[in-house]
């Protein structure tokens, strides 16, 4: 094996040099600086907010602007540069309306270019020529080159530089120019991307969240269950199905079903129109400033109840038949008493508010009726030849895991199931029983053998995907139990309650999180665990540092919804060779705010851990793998070139 790989090695480097200069090349890498990793969560389809995120790299655009510029220019010139970086498309537009003679116009392009160009210089300090060369605009990368080099020096190149820049204004170049230098700083701020999961539901545009990151330069995903049921869904499974579609009428998102991903809903309209009526549980969620004509959220309200009914009659026979679930009191429909209008749950009656059981067989309750199976299989036959979602998916699957462990630290969307004293906590099947970093894998296993067989939708992988949605042992939910249910029938809000795995306050503790650390073979001394999943309570005082450092919790409320509870827009997380730094976003409302005021949504800063000095690439995932190459090409050199 080792001799086959050292062959091909040579066919690439076939003299002596060039395996001596790619060795000089590596070790120089693996002592520049670590890149900068950006870390963040629960986007749940709030676009605008990731993307300005990401377009200011979590306010390291305009650190590194005021670095270069803080004694030079005044606040309102560092915000209306700031956002030219950030929306350059617009703000230039903008920019360019305020100029009345094109001299100042021209003018303007020349400082801009040179400032442009410096900002790129300086972001890419630490990056190797050939890294910064990948970021930067394909049609001017000889230009910029140019511009680059010979930005620092002297008077007499100066003319040379002046020269450059004027041709390119007169060649009509100059706004794609500025256009692509802006993008390429937004690139080099950012290093590397990790999605810590939950980029579906909710929010009304997570394709254009996929889209970007398809079209990002470096990314891995954590899934999130929501992520984890849009993969159900695609893969087979009619239960994850239904509750996507459940959450898309619940949050009036159903033109992401419809427009985005061109899944005909009419025999779902026309069940719904024949069976139901308005509920007042099973409105429309709207957001600030959405809204609906009087037809339409009648409409979804209609919707969202066929489907929930669907949905709660797909769960019994999947419960009962996967013992292992352990989910025997999850089978609602069964537990409701249809003369008198009750359900019994832990022994004790609750009445039921408007109870839609229109097409339920009391006698019967999972049995689906002849129209709303046919409804079910042809949304199923429809979301898996969506080709739009198919390339999502593909994506999601391609670039995501469970976990993470990246550079020392532990990603994980939701838990660690654990026990009360803080062990962790065994799920069985079939006899077996799997726990920690075990279940973590068995869960991805069976994900991915699923995603590869979307014709088999009965067996247990697939059954298990929906588990992993709302079972109490998924480290994606971490619950005892999800009470949809509950919070549309019954009115006493302490069955609505979801009671959390104990990992949710243990990890809080210090050795607890250390334990967990080393159970994915990590150095609990070096690494933290990053979460996502449970909105940290700002507002109520919650600190989204825990454990003396060692958890992260970074969902902070991207998503609407949510803000409420948070009282701030999202957090995400800078890991430089500096150390770690928390950010906590303000509200974001719009990016016209953004070009128009210069207002940037930022942003307080809290460091969570610092460098005792510059950690370098060496000490990272990429830097063990340069080693390992380094080790090859050693070996190449010394048994086929020097003998
Ligand atoms: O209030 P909604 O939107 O119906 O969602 C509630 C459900 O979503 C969950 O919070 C899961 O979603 P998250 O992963 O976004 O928290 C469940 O625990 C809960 O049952
Ligand atoms: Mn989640």
């Amino acid at each position: 094996m080792e001799k086959k790989y050292l062959d091909l090695l040579k066919e690439k480097y076939d003299t002596e040099e060039k395996v001596a200069t790619e060795i000089i090349n590596l070790e120089a890498i693996l002592n520049l600086p670590k890149g900068t990793e950006h870390f963040v969560s629960d986007l749940h389809g709030e676009y605008q907010a990731f993307s300005h995120v990401l377009r200011n790299g979590s306010g390291k655009v305009k650190e590194k602007i005021t670095d270069l510029y803080g004694g030079k220019l005044v606040k309102d010139e560092i915000d209306t540069f700031s956002a030219l970086v950030y929306y350059p498309e617009e703000k230039l537009k903008r920019i360019k309306q305020s100029f009345n003679s094109s001299e100042a116009l021209n003018d303007w392009y020349e400082v801009i270019i040179e400032r442009l160009v410096h900002l790129v210089h300086y972001s890419s300090s630490k990056y190797t020529r050939s890294k910064l060369r990948k970021a930067l605009p394909p049609h001017f990368i000889y230009i910029v080159e140019e511009l680059l080099y010979k930005v620092d020096l002297l008077d007499n190149k100066k003319s040379y530089y002046k020269k450059i820049v004027q041709e390119i204004i007169s060649l009509n170049q100059v706004d794609k120019l500025i256009i692509g230098l802006c993008y390429t700083v937004q690139r080099l701020v950012v290093d590397h991307l990790h999605v810590v999961g939950d980029i579906y539901d909710r929010g009304p545009k997570p394709d254009k969240i996929m889209e970007t990151l398809i079209n990002h330069h470096s990314v891995d995903i954590q899934w999130g269950n929501h992520d984890v049921l849009w993969l159900g869904a695609f893969s087979g499974s009619k239960v994850c199905l239904a509750n996507i579609l459940r959450i898309c009428a619940r949050y009036n998102n159903l033109a992401i079903i419809e427009d985005v991903y061109g899944i005909n809903l009419r025999p779902l309209q026309n069940l719904a129109d024949k069976y139901y009526d308005d509920h007042v549980n099973f409105q429309p969620k709207l957001q600030a400033g959405e809204t609906l004509s009087e037809a339409e959220f009648l409409e979804i309200t209609k919707m969202h109840q066929a489907i929930a009914m669907i949905q709660f009659k797909l769960e019994i026979p999947i419960i009962k038949r996967r013992k292992d679930f352990n989910m025997g009191h999850r089978t609602m429909l069964d537990f409701v008493d249809y003369e008198t209008e009750t359900i019994q749950i832990n022994g004790k009656d609750y009445p039921l508010i408007d109870p839609c059981f229109q097409t339920v067989n009391p006698k019967n309750p999972e049995q689906l009726t002849d129209e709303e199976q046919h409804v079910i299989d042809k949304l199923l036959f429809s979301i898996q030849h969506s080709e739009k979602l198919k390339r999502h998916m593909d994506f999601l699957m391609k670039k995501g895991s469970f976990y993470g462990r990246y550079n020392g630290n532990l990603l994980i969307h939701g838990c660690v199931p654990l026990d009360q004293d803080g062990n962790l906590e065994a799920m069985t099947i079939d006899n077996e029983a799997y726990q920690g970093r075990d279940l973590l894998d068995l869960f991805e296993t069976t994900l991915r053998h699923c995603y590869k067989r979307k014709k088999v939708i009965d067996d247990f992988d697939t059954d298990l995907v929906w588990y992993m949605w709302t079972g109490e042992h998924s480290s994606l939910f971490g619950k005892k139990e999800m009470t949809t249910f509950e919070r549309y029938f019954i009115e006493d809000t302490a069955t609505h309650k979801e009671r959390k795995n104990p990992y949710y306050y243990m990890r809080e503790d210090e050795d607890v999180c250390r334990r967990i650390l080393t159970a994915f073979d990590l150095d609990p001394d070096l690494g933290h665990i990053i979460n996502g999943h449970t909105p940290v309570k700002e507002i109520e005082g919650e600190n989204p540092i825990k454990a003396n450092g060692k958890m992260i919790v970074i969902d902070g409320g991207f998503s609407k919804a949510y803000q409420k509870t948070t009282g701030i827009a999202g957090y995400t997380l800078v890991y430089n060779s500096y150390g770690i730094q928390l950010v906590a976003h303000q509200y974001f409302h719009s990016k016209q705010e953004v070009i128009e005021n210069g207002t940037d949504v930022l942003s307080v800063k809290r460091l969570v851990d610092k460098e005792l000095r510059r950690k370098q690439v060496r000490e990272t995932n990429i830097g063990t793998q340069l080693i390992k190459d380094i080790s090859f090409l050693k070996q190449l050199l010394a048994t086929r070139y020097l003998q």
